[in-house]
């Protein structure tokens, strides 16, 4: 039985004001039994300020990007033993904006990943395809590409360990979702393609990301494949974010 998850991937969002006020609402808003398991990811900025709000609570910590390094001279850089101490539990690698605007390749993520494992910490794998190569029918091939490149550097088994978040490039902060089955069919593939290289993926969490909402969440969390979302617009206002906590 895997235990479903909703992460909220805040992007380039927040303030200090917004650390306080939505994770309060959200503590206060999240019933003591909820089923799912909620992390957030706000900006490095935010991290040691949201994990003094979350503490003693069970939402978890999350970073959106990390360095491939440990330490050194990387001006600018973060690292996974650094995120590690300021309470992080997960660490989202190879979204598609960083793969698309800033250039990360399939070996860049990775070593991201690979950074991420080493400190101890789950990383967040986000996969998908652009709507110009859905529209040329090869979703599969891009997702396998994705996949196989961090597959090939730790082997399958480590790869299931960890989550991974189908996110279709033309459904993010578009509006457009996928359809629930289109949805389960590749998350069934990722699936099938993890347990094919030989891991047992009947464990590894698999999140839907890409325009879901209050209202799209329940069908969507419903498919046999699909174990909650990466969220993002939704994620910054806490009502939407507890609607969808709660339909996974
Ligand atoms: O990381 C989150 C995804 O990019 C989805 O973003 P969105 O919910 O705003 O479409």
């Amino acid at each position: 039985m895997r235990q479903p998850m909703v992460a909220g991937n805040w992007k380039l969002n927040g303030s200090r004001k917004m650390v306080h006020e939505l994770l309060g609402d959200l503590l206060s808003g999240l019933s003591d039994g909820h089923a799912a398991e909620v992390a957030i990811c706000p900006p490095y900025v935010y991290l040691h300020e949201a994990m003094t709000r979350l503490e003693g609570s069970r939402v978890a910590l999350g970073a959106q990007d990390v360095s491939a390094e440990d330490e050194g001279a990387y001006t600018g850089e973060v690292s996974a033993p650094m995120l590690s101490d300021v309470g992080c539990r997960y660490v989202i690698v190879g979204h598609s904006e960083r793969r698309s605007l800033y250039h990360e390749t399939d070996e860049i993520v990775a070593h991201k990943f690979q950074a991420v494992n080493r400190a101890g910490l789950c990383p967040i794998l986000c996969v998908g395809e652009s709507l110009e190569e859905r529209n040329a029918g090869v979703t599969e091939a891009v997702v396998a590409r994705q996949l196989d490149a961090v597959v090939e550097l730790l082997g399958a088994e480590t790869v299931s360990r960890a989550v991974i978040a189908y996110e279709p490039v033309w459904a993010i902060g578009t509006g457009l979702t996928a359809s629930p089955e289109q949805a389960q069919a590749v998350h069934a593939y990722i699936r099938g393609r993890l347990a094919a290289a030989g891991a047992k993926p009947d464990q590894t969490r698999l999140l839907y990301g890409g325009s879901v909402k209050p209202d799209n969440a329940a069908e969507l969390f419903a498919m046999p494949d699909i174990d909650g979302g990466l969220i993002g617009g939704a994620s910054l206002q806490a009502e939407a974010f507890l609607a969808i906590c709660n339909a996974a």
